[in-house]
């Protein structure tokens, strides 16, 4: 079986830049994949590509057998794509209902309606007339989330869903995590919190100057702790 999203050596990047020095990675239908590393190493830059954010300069992105290398992000939403940027990116003045029925709008007929997102995340229903910048951090990571799935993509691509959370909101955030992992969506998740991470995935891409050094799994991964000093550690050899 082929997998939902296959990225072939793509190299992206910003101004003719190549961040991205060819990225190989591959999420099969129904797993998630985690995508680790230290900071600036481009894994941000590979979500943006994804989705169409940032221009490839070469290689494919191909989604359930479409090769959407270089199609424009409303295109590639449609396909059934959905981003949860880092810093979340909710709209401050609208309230959370607004938010939410922005992505309602757009969407791809599914199970995700309204209702169900407040059933999936009441806090959401408590805030619902609430501004969104009168929302915590946990709150706006929930909205976020709610906004992605709205549009009922197939594959969702998650921007360091832990970042600026207290533990025990990064907790309830890994919580809606895993429930979406067993309702069977495909998710490709970029994390710092590389407990989380492992926590919730099924595979484990480890990246260093914009290239896939390691691909394994969370038992390989805490199982080679000389490795993963070597490919992650700040002092570790660049
Ligand atoms: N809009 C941009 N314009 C120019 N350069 C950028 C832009 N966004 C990111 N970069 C650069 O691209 C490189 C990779 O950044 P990216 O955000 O993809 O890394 P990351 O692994 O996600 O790191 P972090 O965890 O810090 O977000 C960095 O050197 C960064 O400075």
């Amino acid at each position: 079986m082929s997998p939902l999203l296959e990225v072939r050596g793509l190299r992206a990047g910003y101004d003719g830049s190549a961040v991205l020095q060819g990225v190989d990675v591959a999420v099969e239908e129904g797993t998630v994949l985690a995508v680790l590393g230290r900071n600036g190493v481009g894994k941000s830059t590979l979500v943006m590509s994804v989705i169409g954010l940032v221009r490839a300069y070469a290689g494919s992105v191909t989604f359930a057998g479409r090769d959407l290398t270089g199609a424009r992000t409303d295109t590639i939403a449609a396909a059934g794509i959905a981003l949860v940027p880092q810093g979340r990116r909710v709209f401050g003045p609208l309230t959370v209902e607004e938010n939410l029925r922005i992505a309602v709008r757009r969407n791809r007929p599914g199970p995700w309606t309204l209702e169900r997102i407040y059933e999936v995340l009441p806090r959401l229903k408590e805030r619902r007339g609430n501004r969104g910048d009168q929302l915590s951090g946990g709150e706006q990571q929930m909205l976020a989330i709610g906004r992605a799935l709205l549009t009922n993509p197939r594959l969702l691509l998650l921007d360091e869903p832990s970042d600026g959370l207290s533990p025990m909101v990064v907790a309830q955030v890994a919580d809606v995590v895993r429930a979406l992992r067993d309702d069977g969506i495909t998710v490709l998740l970029v994390e710092q919190n590389v407990r989380l991470a492992l926590g919730l995935a099924d595979h484990v891409a480890v990246m260093v100057k914009g290239e896939i050094a390691w691909r394994t799994d969370p038992a390989g991964f805490r199982g080679d702790r000389e490795r993963v000093r070597a490919l992650m550690s700040v002092t570790g050899p660049q």
